[in-house]
């Protein structure tokens, strides 16, 4: 079994590039709109789904089998046909112009493979089982889909803006660095919808002053290496 190494890439706006328009491309296909990728797409056949979003521009649809040169200036290429030799073709090609390519029918034989992606707002959780077995990835992220409810997009936005304020108003790295992880130590403030800066300044002040107290108490208060 590969060791593979887990990534998060920015492919908003990145060209990539997909052979195939079944029910297996549908799938990776929203994925990638859920990053911003600008899809195109070479199948003879597509699903109707796929041909809606073609319809509504949200991807580009090359109506014909794929052809050599379709993946030039792709980020990413994607051989989802159900034709093996097709997809270890397009693979060939991906890999001489030095494009990392995903395999459908035969993931170890492509450079990167797709976990299963549960998405809450900015919080990005991922399953994979290193092709041992796509089935259970999609399992536990069923499970996960159950235990993380859609608040904790809410909550991990807010840690986001209190990270970005804490950077702003306390300059001590050391100081700053205690603050936030002391601030997830914190279950979700019930009332997150009515955020506003001077609530978050109490609530740093609040986390601030705890810090504080903690380094009185252990004699360090002056002494926050930022380590
Ligand atoms: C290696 C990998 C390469 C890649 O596709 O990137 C790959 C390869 C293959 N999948 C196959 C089959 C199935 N794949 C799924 C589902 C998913 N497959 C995904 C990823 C991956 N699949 C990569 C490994 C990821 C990992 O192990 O963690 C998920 C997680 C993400 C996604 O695709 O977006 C998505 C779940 C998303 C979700 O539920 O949210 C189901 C379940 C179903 O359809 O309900 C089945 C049938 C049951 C079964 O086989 O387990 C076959 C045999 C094809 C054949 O028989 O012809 C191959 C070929 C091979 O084994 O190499
Ligand atoms: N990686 C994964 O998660 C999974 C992979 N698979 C594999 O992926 C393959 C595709 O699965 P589905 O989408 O369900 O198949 P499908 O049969 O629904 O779709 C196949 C698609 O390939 C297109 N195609 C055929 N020849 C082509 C060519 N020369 N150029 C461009 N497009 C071409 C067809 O027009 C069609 O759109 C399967 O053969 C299977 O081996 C299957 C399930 C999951």
């Amino acid at each position: 079994m590969e060791s593979y190494y887990p990534v998060l890439l920015k492919v908003k706006g990145r060209r990539c590039l997909v052979a195939g328009g079944g029910s297996v491309a549908q799938r990776k296909v929203r994925g990638l709109l859920e990053a911003g990728a600008d899809v195109v797409l070479a199948a003879p056949q597509v699903t109707p789904r796929l041909a809606e979003l073609a319809r509504q521009g949200d991807i580009r649809l090359l109506a014909r089998e794929y052809e050599s040169g379709d993946l030039s200036g792709a980020m990413l290429v994607f051989a989802l046909t159900d034709q093996r030799h097709i997809n270890a073709r397009i693979a060939e090609e991906a890999r001489r112009a030095g494009i990392p390519v995903n395999v459908a029918d035969e993931g170890e034989a492509g450079d990167f493979i797709l976990p299963a992606v549960l998405r809450r707002g900015p919080l990005i959780l991922t399953v994979s089982t290193s092709g041992a077995s796509p089935a259970y990835a999609g399992q536990i992220k069923e499970q996960l889909d159950k235990t993380f409810g859609e608040e904790l997009g809410v909550y991990v936005d807010w840690l986001g803006r209190l990270r970005e304020l804490a950077g702003r108003v306390i300059p001590d790295v050391g100081l700053r660095r205690e603050l936030l992880r002391e601030a997830v130590q914190y279950p979700p403030p019930e009332d997150m919808e009515d955020f506003n800066e001077n609530r978050f300044m109490l609530y740093i002040k609040e986390l601030e002053q705890k810090v504080i107290e903690r380094g009185v108490q252990h004699g360090q208060q002056d002494n926050y290496s930022g380590n």
